[in-house]
This record gives C-alpha cells, structure tokens and sequence, in this order.
C-alpha cells in the first residue's frame, strides 16, 4: 500500500489559479458569461505561457466568470478538497482584491465567499487557514491604499498583505507606504520577489517592506550577499517549482535551484502557486522535485517541517503540525 501524501502547509497559492476549466465553464453557464473558447479542452490547449506576462492575461481574462459571493465560497471549497487529498494541513491563501472591483465586484463579496469556504474547512476538510490580501504591483500605489482602506471593515478576516502580479518595472519600494499601514493594523507582510525581477526587487522587500516572507525569490541565487542575509535571518522563500518551469523562469525542473538552496541554508518550501494553470498541487511538486532532483525522503520532511515553521501559526498548533510530519510514515506506537 503506498503512503498517503506528507503533512504539508501550502503557503503561495493564488485562489484564482486553482480555477479549473470545469469549474470556469459551471461559473460562465451560471451568471451568463460569455468565454473566448468553444470548450474545455480548447481553454486548456491556451495553456502555454511565454513568461509571467502571457499567463497573467489569461489568469485575470478568465476571473470574469467570478461575481457573486457563492462563486468565491465554490472556488475556494474546491481548490481545499484537491489540497486535503495532497496532504495539505494547513493552506495560506492570496487572493488579488482589485482584480476583481475592478471588474464591479465588491470586496466584501470576494472577502465573504472566500471566508465560507475557510470557515468550513477544518471540519470539513481537516485544513486550517489563512488569507492574504495581494496588491497589484502593475497597478499603482494609490490604488494599492485605497485598496486597503476599503479591506479595513475585513482586517479580522486577513492575516498578512502581499504583493504580485507583474514584476519586472514594479519594485517593491512603490508599496512603502501601504506595507507601513498594514503592519501598524498588525498584519504579516509578504511579497513575490526574484520571480523574473531582480535580486535588488528582494532587498527591498526586506529592508522597505520588512516582509516576513518572500514569495519566490529564486533570483536571490544571484547574490552571495543576499544569500547570506537570508540565511542568517532565516527568512522563508516560498518556492513554487511547476510554476518557474511553465513561465519559463527555468529551462527544466532539473535545472531548479532548491538544492542549491537548501545546501546554502535556506529556509525554502514547497507550493503549487497557480495549480489550475501549471500542471499540479501542492503534493504534485513535491513529487516533481523529488523526482527532477532525486531529493530522497529526509529532505521531503525537511521541505515539509519547513512549510509549517514558515506558517503563520501560532507555537503549540505549529508544534502540533511538526509532529504528524516526524510520525508520517513511521510505525504506529
Ligand atoms: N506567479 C505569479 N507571479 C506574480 N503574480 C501572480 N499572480 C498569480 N500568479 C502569479
Ligand atoms: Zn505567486
């Protein structure tokens, strides 16, 4: 009998990305909404990004079947049961505000739906979570304020800002002001950076952000200095590896840095990014790695414990996690 998939938490995914063709075709029938392809299958077959540009016109093209309350609370109880059947314990959820008022979709409606789902999802679903309100970074930095201000009837609902969208051009230092605002409310801060921007775009999500976390920041690997501040600060970097292969951050997972990451000291996880979009959830790259790096299986536990030490829990349900991760796979006492 194989093993049921590790104990993980899965700290970048975007509720967005976990829209399945199926599910976007249910969506469109249901509020009238007309989709630029004939099919399932012809959707999928658009599937094939040049770089993060080319996936992210589709990923918010496609966010126009997502209007009412109910949408957000399907999306989001369908992207848990996928990640209960690939051993996620614990889920940390973006989702991208302004993508959809925007499009004449309240905040409270995405923030309502959302929290439903997340509601119900440890009874449900054995899954504990967390939402993280993005900025876009293509968008400006007034809007990323009003953005907030207009969250702050939801603050109890979220537990850290973030930042995505397009990179190259929008540094983080643009978004000062509004990490400032969310860290005095008593947020998390996190950010996307070294996705396809620079190692420079990660120094400043540290040192004018302050994030506790970078999301990707594989082009970290290009500095010995950032490397080093990384590692001494333990500062967590939220790999997404099926992700940097479909937008062409990398040539092949073989090519994957998280070895090198690893070996530098780096506090490095695991996570699915835009699953919907890029070929697996959290548990597919976990195998993907595993078998495009021949990780053996210490260091999946290793990327597992260090998925719930980057988590933003609190100590004695983090010590709880920690201990179904060492018991997996072990005899039973
Ligand atoms: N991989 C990614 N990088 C930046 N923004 C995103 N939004 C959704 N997925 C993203
Ligand atoms: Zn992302």
């Amino acid at each position: 009998m194989s093993l049921p998939p590790i104990p993980k938490a899965e700290l970048h995914l975007h509720i967005e990305g976990t829209l399945e063709p199926e599910l976007a075709f249910a969506l469109a029938a249901r509020n009238g909404v007309e989709l630029p392809y004939a099919s399932q299958d012809e959707l999928r077959a658009a599937y094939s990004f040049a770089d993060l540009q080319s996936f992210l016109d589709l990923y918010y093209a496609l966010m126009a079947v997502l209007r009412t309350e109910d949408d957000f609370a399907d999306l989001a109880d369908a992207y848990l049961a996928r990640a209960q059947a690939q051993g996620v314990r614990h889920a940390e959820i973006f989702f991208d505000s302004q993508a959809h008022t925007a499009r004449g979709v309240e905040i409270g409606t995405v923030i309502e739906g959302l929290t439903r789902a997340l509601d119900a999802a440890p009874s449900k679903y054995g899954i504990s979570t967390r939402l993280i309100m993005c900025f876009l970074r293509d968008e400006s930095a007034e809007s990323a304020l009003a953005t907030f201000e207009a969250a702050r009837p939801h603050l109890h609902r979220i537990a850290a800002v973030g930042l995505d969208s397009a990179e190259v051009g929008n540094p983080p230092s643009k978004f000062r002001e509004v990490y400032a605002l969310a860290r005095e409310a008593g947020l998390k801060c996190v950010a996307h950076a070294g996705e396809e921007g620079p190692p420079a775009y990660v120094w400043e999500a540290l040192d004018v952000l302050g994030v506790d976390r970078i999301d990707h920041g594989v082009r970290a690997m290009e500095d010995d200095a950032l490397v080093a501040r990384l590692a001494v600060d333990q500062v967590p970097l939220t790999l997404c590896p099926l992700s940097n292969v479909r937008l062409r951050v990398i040539d092949r997972l073989a090519d994957h840095p998280l070895r090198s990451m690893l070996d530098a000291g780096l506090l490095v996880t695991v996570n699915s990014d835009d699953p919907a979009y890029f070929g697996g959830y959290a548990d597919d790259n976990f195998a993907a790695v595993r078998d495009a790096l021949g990780l053996d299986a210490e260091t999946l536990r290793i990327l597992a414990r260090n998925s719930f030490r980057a988590a933003f829990l609190d100590d004695e349900t983090r010590e709880l996690y920690l201990k179904e991760v060492d018991a997996h796979g072990q005899p039973a006492a």
